[in-house]
């Protein structure tokens, strides 16, 4: 079962400059989150301080796993760069975590070939990153974090780079691959957050707060023209827009 995750009174600040204070919330586990928010207002320092890539300092409050076990180890990033290593073949990409722990087996390769498969890639292990198109190269990102099989996945606006329909395709295959998981997906797009998540949260400013925007029960992917997921997009348009135009106090 995969873990909720509690932010008590978080606060983070960069060079005594604070980014937010008291920030909470409690994102269920084993579904799918999505965070929007203006650019900057701190989402991915945020998800960074939940992988724990910050410097703790900075850091202050509790992040916990609602099992009550460290969430260190059991965390999977996923970027909007797909961070591959151009020396490596795609099947070395997959397994870099295995090769960075020297575990690499014949098992583990097996492995990361079933898992190209399952993103469409069958066939491709052997090919060098260069030769691959930019859904290619996420499609090994995805690959690679589902390798790792953490019950916790952070997601920093993965699909971003990739144009409309290679987007449609990735964020249908990352919400049936990694069903069960306990997702947390940063997102500048209304329609993403509303088709792929159970949870659709905006961070908005003055004061910097987690507001918990809809909760939807319907399975994901939902499709693209179901009527109410439409209907809340414009909705949570209008909303991040009214955050990103109010006055500052
Ligand atoms: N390592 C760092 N050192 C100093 N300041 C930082 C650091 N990382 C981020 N910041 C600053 O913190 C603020 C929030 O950045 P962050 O990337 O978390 O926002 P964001 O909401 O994710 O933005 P975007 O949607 O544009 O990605 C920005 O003003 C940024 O310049």
């Amino acid at each position: 079962m995969s873990p909720g995750i509690s932010l008590r009174d978080i606060g983070l600040s960069y060079a005594s400059k604070p980014l937010f204070s008291q920030l909470k919330a409690h994102f269920k586990g084993g579904c799918w989150h999505s965070i929007l928010g203006r650019s900057g207002v701190g989402k991915s320092s945020l998800l960074h301080s939940i992988a724990g890539l910050l410097n703790d300092t900075a850091l202050t409050g509790n992040i916990n796993a609602s099992d009550g076990q460290p969430l260190h180890g059991r965390v999977a990033w996923m970027g909007q760069r797909d961070a591959l290593l151009p020396w490596l073949t795609v099947q070395q990409n997959v397994l870099l975590g295995v090769r960075l722990r020297k575990q690499v087996s014949a098992q583990h390769q097996e492995r990361a070939n079933a898992m190209l498969e399952r993103v469409g890639l069958g066939g491709m292990a052997q090919s060098m990153p260069e030769h691959l198109s930019g859904g290619q190269r996420q499609r090994v990102a995805l690959a690679r974090t589902l390798m790792e099989d953490k019950p916790v996945v952070l997601m920093d606006e993965p699909f971003s780079a990739l144009d409309a329909i290679t987007r449609l395709q990735l964020q249908d295959l990352a919400s049936t691959l990694l069903q069960g998981k306990t997702v947390l997906l940063i997102t500048h797009d209304p329609l993403e957050a509303l088709r792929l998540s159970e949870q659709v949260w905006v961070m908005t400013e003055r004061p910097v707060v987690l507001k918990m925007m809809f909760a939807i029960d319907t399975p994901a992917p939902r499709a693209l023209d179901d009527a109410q997921i439409l209907s809340w997009q414009g909705q949570l348009l209008a909303y991040l827009q009214k955050d990103q135009e109010a006055p500052a106090p």
